[in-house]
C-alpha cells in the first residue's frame, strides 16, 4: 500500500496534548511473553467533559481530579477558556472557576476538534446563556450527525442555525436562554444528543421533560450523564420507563470530584491479556462504575478468559484459544466492536457483532472500515448493515489505515501484537483519548517502532 492510500488525517483536530503527529507508522511486534502487568489507566474521555462543562456552568470553583489530557479534553477547555472560564491545570488536576450560567466572554468562534462530547454538549451550554458564538469541527465532525440535538434545543426555545448547507456543523447559537417544557427526541443515533440537552436543562426557566422516542443506544451514557448532573446538585431523575427523563431548574454547585478510568481504553489491554494468554491488572477502577464498556468483561468471559471485579480494580486473565461462534449486541457497548472484530480474528469459531449501525457515524464508518483494514490482513469478514461477522484466519503482513480514528487504530495494535508484520499508518490518532498508547503498549513488551 502506498501513502497515498490512507486517509489523510485532519491535522488542525490534533492538539497540543497529541504526540506522533509526524510519524507514518508504528511498526509492531509481538510479545515475545505473556502481557502480564498491573496498570493505571487516564481518566474517562465521557467523565472529563461532562465534569469540565458542567463545571463551567456551576456557580463556584470545582477541583476535578484525574482528568484525561487527550485532544478530545484539549478543545473541551480550550472552548470553555475562549467563554472566559478559567481552568487551571496542574497535571491531571483542573481548577474551574464556575461562571454559573454566563460565559463571561459572549461572542467568537469555538472548536469542538473531532470530539463528539464538545460538538453534542456545547450547543445547549450556549443556547442556555446569553451571547453569540459559532461552533465548527473538524472535517469529520462537521459529516457527524447533530440535527436531533438542534431540533430539540429549538423545541426549548433555543436560537441555533446551521452556517454551511446541511444539517452539520458548523452551527451558529443565538444564546437567549431556554424556555423548558415537554419534548421528543430520538436516541437511536447517538445518545450524545440526549445528554447534550440535559446538560443545559437545569438552566432552562421551567422544567424540562425529554421523551426519547424508541430505543436508546449505549443508554448508560445518559446514565452517566444524570449521575454526574446530580453529583453537581442538579434535580433530574430518569422515569421508571427508561424513556422520560425529568429535569427541574436547579443550577449547579461547584464541587470536587475525582474521575475514574477509561474504561474504553482499559479494552484494549484487557484485550492483550486475553490474547497473549496473559494477566492485566487495572487499579483504581470502582466496581459500581457507569462506563458501559465494562460489558467487554462479560465477553471476555465467554472467550474463556478469567475476569475480577474488585472493589478498586479489574483483572483479566487470558486463554490459549478464545472461543468464538457467537453473535453479541454491541448497542449499549458499541466502542469495543472494533476491540471484539481484533480478537475474533483468533477465536475458534466466527464472531457476529450485532445492533451497531450507529458506529457507521463516529470517527468513521467503523463497520466498513474495520472490514477494509481486516480483509488486508487476508481476514474474512462479512458486512451486515448493523455490524459484521469475523472468522477467524492467519492474518498477512500488512500496512493498516486507521482512518483517522483512534479506536481502529489501537483495535488493529492488537493483531500486531499477536502476529508479525503489522504496521499501522498515522500513529498519531490515537491522540484522540490516549496520547501515550504507543509508549503503554511498548511498555508491556510489544515491539513499537514509531517511524
Ligand atoms: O456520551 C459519551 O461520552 C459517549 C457516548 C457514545 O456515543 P454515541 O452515543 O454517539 O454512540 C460513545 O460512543 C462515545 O465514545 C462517548
Ligand atoms: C465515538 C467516540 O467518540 P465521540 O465522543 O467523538 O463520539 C469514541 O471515542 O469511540
Amino acid at each position: 500500500m502506498t501513502a497515498q492510500s490512507v486517509q489523510q488525517p485532519d491535522h488542525e483536530a490534533r492538539s497540543p496534548w497529541s504526540r506522533h503527529n509526524d510519524c507514518q507508522e508504528a511498526v509492531l511486534s509481538p510479545a515475545s511473553n505473556p502481557v502480564h502487568a498491573k496498570l493505571t489507566v487516564p481518566g474517562s474521555k465521557s467523565l472529563t467533559n461532562r465534569a469540565l462543562i458542567i463545571a463551567a456552568l456551576a456557580s463556584g470553583t470545582s477541583e476535578l481530579a484525574g482528568i484525561l489530557k487527550s485532544d478530545d479534553s484539549y478543545w473541551c477547555i480550550d472552548s470553555l477558556r475562549r467563554l472566559g472560564i478559567s481552568i487551571t491545570m496542574d497535571g491531571e488536576r483542573a481548577i474551574v472557576e464556575g461562571g454559573g450560567g454566563v460565559w463571561p466572554i459572549r461572542h467568537g468562534e469555538l472548536y469542538a476538534g473531532a470530539a463528539g462530547t464538545v460538538a453534542r454538549f456545547l450547543p445547549g451550554a450556549l443556547a442556555a446563556a446569553s451571547g453569540h458564538w459559532t461552533l465548527r469541527g473538524s472535517k469529520r465532525m462537521s459529516e457527524r450527525p447533530i440535527a436531533p440535538l438542534v431540533g430539540a434545543l429549538t423545541s426549548l426555545g433555543a436560537d441555533i442555525r446551521y452556517a454551511e448547507n446541511g444539517h452539520r456543523l458548523p452551527v451558529s447559537v443565538e444564546g437567549k436562554g431556554l424556555r423548558g417544557g415537554t419534548i421528543d427526541m430520538p436516541g437511536d443515533q447517538s445518545s450524545q444528543f440526549i445528554s447534550g440537552l440535559l446538560i443545559a436543562a437545569p438552566y432552562a426557566k421551567e422544567p424540562v421533560t425529554v421523551h426519547i422516542n424508541g430505543p436508546i443506544v449505549q443508554h448508560d451514557y445518559v446514565e452517566m450523564t444524570l449521575a454526574t448532573m446530580s453529583q453537581f446538585g442538579a434535580d433530574a431523575q430518569m422515569g421508571i420507563d427508561k424513556q422520560t427523563i425529568y429535569v427541574h431548574p436547579r443550577r449547579y454547585e461547584a464541587r470536587s470530584f475525582a474521575l475514574e478510568p477509561d474504561v474504553s481504553t482499559c479494552g484494549y489491554f484487557w484485550a492483550l491479556a486475553a490474547l497473549t494468554n496473559g494477566y492485566i491488572r487495572v487499579e483504581g477502577l470502582p466496581a459500581n462504575t457507569r462506563q458501559p464498556d465494562m460489558l467487554l468483561l462479560k465477553a471476555l468471559e465467554q472467550m474463556g478468559c478469567t475476569t475480577a471485579v474488585e472493589n478498586n480494580a479489574v483483572e483479566v486473565r487470558g486463554t490459549g484459544q478464545l472461543t468464538g461462534g457467537f453473535t453479541v449486541s454491541m448497542k449499549e457497548w458499541s466502542d469495543q466492536t472494533l476491540t471484539m472484530a481484533a480478537l475474533a480474528v483468533f477465536a475458534d469459531g466466527p464472531i457476529t457483532l450485532t445492533d451497531a449501525a450507529h458506529i457507521r457515524h463516529h470517527e468513521c464508518d467503523r463497520i466498513e472500515a474495520i472490514c477494509s483494514e481486516l480483509a488486508k490482513l487476508g481476514i474474512r469478514t462479512d458486512e451486515h448493515p448493523d455490524g459484521l461477522t469475523v472468522y477467524p484466519g492467519e492474518p498477512l503482513p500488512a500496512l493498516l489505515d486507521p482512518h483517522d480514528d483512534h479506536r481502529m487504530a489501537m483495535a488493529l495494535s492488537l493483531i500486531g501484537a499477536k502476529i508479525p508484520g503489522v504496521r499501522i499508518a498515522d500513529p498519531g490518532c490515537v491522540s484522540k483519548t490516549c496520547p501515550d498508547y504507543w509508549e503503554r503498549l511498548d511498555a508491556l513488551g510489544i515491539g513499537v517502532q514509531l517511524r
